[in-house]
């Protein structure tokens, strides 16, 4: 699908909600740029960037990283793609990330992945990711063709650091003191849409009908 009109998303979750893998088929179904705040930070880390060293300790103790430092690397991103639409993902997780987003962009809409954290724990520690490029399998769920290396170039998965059960259960704590009021603050803008369930394939036909609604209406409007 060729979009008419500039069109940018957020999508929110809780870890292991299915962001990366929705976001997978969104990109694919309606040609957005995908930004993902923990790919960008993962490859800061590859590339041993004084950045990412620095916040490598932040991440594998499940924390969030300093508001600062990550509106910094967004913003500074999403300024070179003036004249693209994306879907932002990982970012914002505080309030002050979205007031620092808000103040550079406008957002259209952020679906909000609505998933019970019990089925969440297992995921993770199940899941593979491809790191140069954030594509991620699941032993359960979408195995790679070949085990342990990804489908499309062959490389070696890895399982990420802070997948680990004790990390999880911080990265939880974090979402829920931190994140968890950004969606009260997109709720009262008026742009929060909600999915809510315990697999992607029941979710994601419910997100494809949303945004199709969605952008059909945001043409329809400039028309
Ligand atoms: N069992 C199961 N695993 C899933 C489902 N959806 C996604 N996953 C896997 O769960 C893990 C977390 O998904 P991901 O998209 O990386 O979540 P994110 O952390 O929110 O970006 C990955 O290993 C996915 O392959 C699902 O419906 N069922
Ligand atoms: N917007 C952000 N603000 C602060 N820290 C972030 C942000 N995005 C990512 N991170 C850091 O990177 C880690 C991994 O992020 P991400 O890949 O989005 O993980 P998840 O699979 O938990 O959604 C987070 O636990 C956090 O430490």
């Amino acid at each position: 699908m060729v979009l008419q009109r500039i069109f940018r998303a957020v999508i929110m979750g809780p870890p292991g909600s299915g962001k990366g893998t929705v976001s997978a088929l969104i990109t694919k179904t309606f040609g957005l740029s995908h930004i993902s705040s923990g790919d960008i930070l993962r490859s800061n880390i590859s590339n041993k960037s004084e950045l990412g060293l620095l916040m490598k300790c932040c991440i594998d103790q499940g924390q969030l990283v300093p508001d600062d430092v990550m509106s910094r690397l967004i913003l500074r991103d999403l300024r070179v793609m003036d004249h693209s639409s994306w879907l932002l993902d990982g970012f914002p997780r505080t309030v002050p990330q979205a007031e620092a987003l808000d103040d550079a962009h406008s957002v259209d809409t952020v679906i909000n992945l609505n998933v019970p954290f019990q089925t969440i724990k297992q995921r993770l520690t199940s899941r593979w990711t491809h790191l140069p490029t954030g594509r991620v399998y699941n032993v359960d769920f979408n195995p790679p063709k070949v085990p342990g290396l990804d489908d499309e170039t062959g490389e070696p998965l890895v399982q990420r650091d802070d997948d680990t059960p004790d990390t999880v259960t911080l990265r939880l704590k974090a979402y829920e003191n931190q994140t968890e009021p950004v969606l009260e603050y997109y709720r009262s803008n008026g742009v929060l849409e909600t999915f809510t369930g315990t697999e992607t394939n029941m979710i994601w036909p419910h997100v494809e009908a949303f945004l199709h609604k969605k952008l059909f209406s945001v043409k329809q409007k400039v028309a």
